[in-house]
């Protein structure tokens, strides 16, 4: 790990901590990291940075585990198993802290494009892509007006449905690193869809994440047509 690495990855343990801080005492940040409380107010002040290990800790074990409990108190499904995390796509900063906790836990390669699909993907396309200082990319269900030149990829679905997604040409080029995200796994179709227009691009997949897997197909199939890194931040039961 080099210098610019090590603080980066200092910074991003004390914006997890930070964060966590927000609705805790020093004792009971204490309790959940296992840190001392005075270390814990140095970090926190920023009148100390923990050291790399302490740091790695922090973003992946804590951090992951706090982000993935918030999520899930967020998130409800209805009778028919759908999910609705309207509180977690609407909730900009939260998606801001997830982004350094997953590209700690996952060896996702360094993307210089973040692809996602509309309409839920975008704000943690947003977030991911602002992390990685990577462009962003959402393909939609539709044309954009004054596109000229889109690369697609259309798919039968189990329900006998069509599903196409249309993404501007102009927005991967040949040779990028692309980082698929996504709110939300369940079938894999729109994964599939978007794994399919980037190597349209000939891009090169440099990982796969979601918030949420709704049991493993997804992500399998997923698993199946790239062998980078395909992660979820929490899973569900089917
Ligand atoms: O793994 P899958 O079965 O393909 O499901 C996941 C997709 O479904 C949802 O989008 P949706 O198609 O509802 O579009 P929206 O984001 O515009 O609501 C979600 O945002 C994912 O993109
Ligand atoms: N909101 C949702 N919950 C579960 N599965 C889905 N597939 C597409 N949207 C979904």
């Amino acid at each position: 790990m080099n210098r610019a690495e090590k603080a980066t990855l200092q910074l991003r343990a004390v914006a997890v901590l930070r964060s966590l801080k927000e609705t805790r005492t020093y004792d009971e940040l204490s309790a959940l990291t296992g840190l001392p409380a005075g270390d814990l107010n140095r970090y926190v002040n920023g009148h100390v940075l923990p050291g790399a290990e302490r740091a790695r800790e922090v973003v992946v074990d804590v951090g992951h585990e706090a982000l993935a409990d918030e999520l899930v108190s967020r998130v409800t499904f209805d009778d028919e198993g759908y999910v609705d995390n309207s509180d977690v796509v609407f909730d900009q900063s939260f998606l801001n802290l997830v982004a350094p906790v997953a590209a700690e836990t996952f060896e996702f390669a360094t993307p210089d494009v973040v692809l996602t699909a509309a309409t839920d993907g975008i704000s943690l396309g947003a977030a991911m892509a602002s992390f990685f200082d990577a462009r962003l990319g959402y393909a939609k269900k539709s044309k954009e007006t004054a596109v000229e030149e889109f690369i697609e990829s259309r798919q039968r679905l189990a329900s006998g449905i069509e599903l196409t997604y249309y993404l501007p040409a102009s927005a991967i080029e040949a040779g990028d690193t692309v980082l698929v995200v996504d709110d939300l796994i369940r079938s894999g179709e729109t994964q599939e869809l978007l794994l399919d227009i980037a190597l349209q691009a000939d891009a090169d997949v440099g990982g796969v994440f979601t918030l949420i897997a709704v049991g493993d197909e997804g992500m399998d199939r997923a698993r199946a047509i790239t062998d980078a890194p395909v992660g979820a931040l929490t899973t569900f039961d089917q």
